[in-house]
């Protein structure tokens, strides 16, 4: 053996077959692995020695290897090894969930505080000094106060339309500055989103700047936002504890606060604290005390800025929609929603093509009649168990109002079907059975397909063996649904009682039959959903219709749309009260009659005769027929709407415009009230004998005379004008008409409550006297509005004050003339009129104290003749004239 060779001997313990070595001896050393020095050929080879052992159990087995060389060995057996080992390095790569996630946050840190010796600053004059007083002739005044630390960012959630998954989040890469999540398990494989720390206390960057002034007493950090999808909740990693949910657009949610910044401080001079320290030492010597040496650390704690919130969360998006497509893989629930709406999912035919919600938007009827379907992964028997893809995707159907049970009726068994995904929804959430529901009873052309090739060449044969089975089918659905309510009474299940589905509707959404029956059986449920819960998120639905659901309201309804009104009345009211009777009713409650209950109304009160006698596709489909007929609908024309819907676009399509026009506020009136109203109208000159709307107008010459006539007013003062003929008018915007002697005070009073006068109008008829007193009047409010308004506002110049009180003097003279023509007093303006007393008024306005009173009395002339000395020095400037 050469000195580069060496001979391994191996005692392998057989137990195990090949964990445990000896090196030459029959100590046992470290597993294989652990062998130093071994080249890759070694290791090899040892784990051939191994296999070989292992074979051989008995036997005592020697490998020749040169060390150093790396060689590979011929044997296969060890490469199978190497493999594995490889095999064992590979992470496989998490599973990214689009609906949940873990991260981590991290809020920032505080920054630090400044720290400001004590030796900056300067002495200054001590104000209270007093000689031989106590207080000292200066004292310290530090240059500036010490910063603080700018707070640490916040993490915050934000509420985000545009994002609709939580994928973004799992890299943590993006614009939200989230860390990618490191390989391996735990906390740290997590995504970490770390906002950033506060700044420190810097008199250069603006905190801890001269600190005189609060408002740049601390820096600002911006909060790291993290954008979420609405729907998402958030849950704490580990308590779980519910720390919010996300609905709204831009909604925010702080879910780690930043650090506090630490506090500027003042640090105490060498000085100081020598002082400080030798008067405590020599106290304590004093009283005997051993003296231990502590460091006074508190400031230094106190300058340091607090660590941010850090914490694990755990995301789960719930899809916010109307109403969630549930039903077994491959039942066509993809295929139903590219149907109904613009939504265009992937559609395959095997199962678990979906993995994500697909969303789309159901707009029947247009306008505000909008629903959002919710398209889930199939599920299928065992799913809250989690077999599948598990339960996790029946969390979206918590924020539904409605579902959508979609069967495939060419299937085996579809009742099954049925039956069987009901009760993974009771086992997962029971208040998901109690939902209004509607079944899609799918792929309906296939069934016509098989049974027109199994009845031959007889369409008719074929057409009533689909009509036969799927009344079979539907019967079944409802008695499975009956079973299922029965069964949880007898079993006294948690939980509400599964509800019986508010529709069974064949279609099929290749061909697109029924699915007009389908969009309407929806509305029907999100109607019947709204009333039995009502959403205090959404606007109040259906106050018109509510005026319009009892009969009165349909009587007082334009006769030309009066069966549209009362049909949609009807049908509106009665599903609403079957709605809110199945609430109350639960399990008592009788499927086929509380269907025919929200049919057949709508058809008997149209007189279409089409109240159908059994459950089933007839019924359904006869009712929707009779309202269609009823309502004088078109065919493409939305279906009627249901309880708990805005019915403002469909009455107006089904009823000519019932509604929207000027008709619509008599529309809660009842005829009592009506006729009261048109006679007021009438009376007012707003309508005419016919109805019809004529304005709002000045009448003219002959209805004035008319309502003179009737007694109305007399004509007095300016009884003979147009004017007077206004009363009407004033009439109808709550004033009185101007009575016998009445002025002009009156009438300008009723205008100034009645609205917008017509003061030309008004003018058009005065003779000259009458003008003559208006307009001294006019002068005299405005003259008196002035002199208020000089003594109310201080005046800078006493030649502006001058100016101002001569020009009110002037005018309250004229107006003063022109009212003392006027025959008749003005009761409404008494303070006018009054020169000598308006003149007191003024100068006590001006007060006694006031320089410039003395002023008051002069004229423009005499103040112009006045020497600029003798003006009193009232700190206006001088020389203005
Ligand atoms: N003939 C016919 N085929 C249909 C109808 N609806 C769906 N299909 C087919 O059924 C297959 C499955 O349809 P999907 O819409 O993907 O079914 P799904 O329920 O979304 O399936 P998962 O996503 O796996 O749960 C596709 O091949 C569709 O073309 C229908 O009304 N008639
Ligand atoms: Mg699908």
């Amino acid at each position: 053996m050469t000195a580069k060779q060496h001979v391994l001997g191996f005692k392998l313990n057989s137990a195990s077959g090949h964990s445990l070595g000896c090196f030459g001896s029959s100590r046992p050393v470290a597993a294989v692995g652990r062998l130093r020095g071994l080249g890759r050929s070694d290791t090899a080879a040892l784990g051939f020695a191994a296999a070989v052992q292992a074979q051989q159990p008995s036997r005592r087995t020697c490998v020749q290897v040169a060390a150093g060389r790396q060689e590979a060995p011929p044997d296969p057996a060890p490469k199978r090894i190497a493999v594995k080992q490889d095999a064992a390095a590979v992470v496989p790569e998490a599973h990214k969930v689009f609906d949940e996630i873990v991260i981590n946050v991290k809020a920032g840190a505080g920054g630090n505080g400044e720290v400001v010796p004590a030796g900056r600053g300067r002495y200054v004059p001590n104000h209270k000094y007093k000689p031989g007083g106590n207080q000292p002739k200066t004292i310290w005044l530090p240059a500036s106060e010490p910063g603080d630390g700018a707070d640490g960012g916040d993490v915050v959630l934000v509420c985000d339309p545009g994002v609709d998954s939580l994928l973004h989040l799992h890299a943590g890469s993006g614009g939200a500055g989230g860390k990618k999540a490191a390989a391996g398990k735990g906390d740290a494989a997590r995504p970490t989103f770390a906002a950033r720390d506060g700044s420190n206390a810097n008199p250069n960057t603006g905190s801890g700047g001269p600190k005189r002034n609060a408002d740049i007493k601390k820096a600002k950090t911006p909060a790291l936002e993290i954008p979420v999808p609405p729907g998402t909740v958030v849950k704490r990693k580990g308590t779980g504890a519910l720390l919010g949910e996300l609905l709204q657009p831009g909604q925010r949610l702080v879910v780690a606060r930043g650090g506090a910044g630490g506090h500027g401080v003042m640090a105490p001079s060498r000085e100081q604290n020598r002082a400080r320290v030798s008067r405590a030492e020599r106290e304590a010597r004093n009283k005997g005390v051993e003296v231990v040496e502590v460091d006074d650390a508190g400031w230094r704690e106190d300058v340091k800025g607090q660590p941010g919130q850090q914490l694990g969360l755990t995301l789960l998006l719930r899809v916010v929609a109307d109403v969630g497509l549930v039903g077994f893989p491959n039942a066509g629930k993809s295929s139903l929603l590219k149907s109904l709406t613009r939504a265009s999912p992937t559609i395959a035919p095997y199962p678990f093509t979906t993995l994500m919600p697909n969303l789309g938007v159901l707009s029947a009827g247009g306008g505000a009649n909008k629903a959002v379907l919710a398209d889930l992964p199939g599920l299928i028997e065992g799913a809250h168990k989690g077999r599948g893809l598990g339960r996790n995707f029946l969390r979206h159907l918590r924020r539904t109002s409605a579902l959508l049970h979609v069967l495939d009726a060419s299937a085996p068994d579809p009742v099954t079907d049925y039956y069987a995904v009901r009760e993974e929804l009771r086992m997962y959430n029971p208040d998901y059975c109690a939902r209004p529901h509607v079944v899609a009873l799918n792929k309906m052309d296939l069934l016509a397909a098989a049974a027109a090739a199994g009845a031959g060449a007889s369409e008719e044969a074929a057409a009533a063996a689909v009509v036969s089975r799927m009344k079979e089918l539907v019967t079944a659905i409802r008695g499975a649904a009956q079973t299922q309510a029965a069964e949880h009474a007898e079993h006294s299940y948690e939980g509400p009682v599964p509800v019986p589905p508010i529709s069974v509707v064949p279609c099929s959404a290749a061909t697109g039959e029924g699915l007009k029956e389908l969009a309407a059986a929806l509305q029907r449920a999100l109607g019947a959903a709204r009333v039995a819960e009502p959403d205090v998120l959404r606007s109040a639905p259906d106050t018109l219709a509510e005026a319009r659901g009892n009969t009165t309201a349909a009587a007082a309804a334009p006769p030309a749309t009066t069966t549209a009104a009362a049909v949609s009345a009807l049908s509106a009211s009665s599903a609403r009260k079957a709605a809110a009777a199945a609430a109350a009713e639960g399990a008592e409650r009788q499927p086929v009659a509380s269907t025919s209950g929200r049919g057949a109304p709508a058809a008997v009160a149209a007189g279409a005769g089409a109240a159908a006698a059994g459950a089933g596709v007839a019924m359904a489909s006869a009712a929707a027929v009779g309202r269609r007929k009823a309502a004088a609908m078109t065919p493409g024309a939305p279906p009627p709407p249901p309880a708990g819907w805005d019915d403002g676009s469909s009455s107006g399509g089904g009823g000519g415009g019932w509604g929207a026009d000027a008709n619509d506020a008599a529309a809660d009136l009842s005829p009592e009230e009506l006729a009261a109203f048109n006679e007021r109208c009438r009376s007012l000159g707003l309508i005419d004998e016919k109805g019809n709307f004529t304005g709002v107008r000045l009448p003219d010459d002959e209805e004035a005379a008319a309502v003179v006539a009737a007694g109305g007013s007399s004509a007095a003062g300016f009884a003979e004008d147009d004017l007077n003929a206004a009363s009407p008018w004033l009439d109808a915007h709550g004033a009185h008409s101007p009575g016998a002697g009445a002025g002009m005070g009156d009438t300008m009073d009723a205008a100034d409550g009645g609205g917008e006068p017509d003061w030309m109008a008004e003018l058009e008829g005065l003779d000259e006297q009458a003008m003559a007193a208006v307009l001294a009047e006019l002068e005299a409010e405005e003259a008196a509005e002035a002199a208020a308004a000089a003594a109310a506002a201080p005046l800078t110049s006493a030649t502006g004050r001058t100016h101002q009180q001569q020009q009110a003097r002037t005018r309250t003279a004229a107006a003063a003339t022109a009212a003392a023509n006027n025959t008749e007093g003005d009761e409404g303006e008494g303070d006018d009129g009054d020169e000598d007393g308006d003149g007191e008024a003024l100068v006590k306005m001006a007060g006694a104290d006031d320089p410039d009173a003395a002023l008051v009395g002069l004229s423009l002339e005499q103040l112009l003749a006045m020497e600029k000395d003798d003006w009193p020095d009232n700190g206006a400037p001088k020389g203005l004239l």
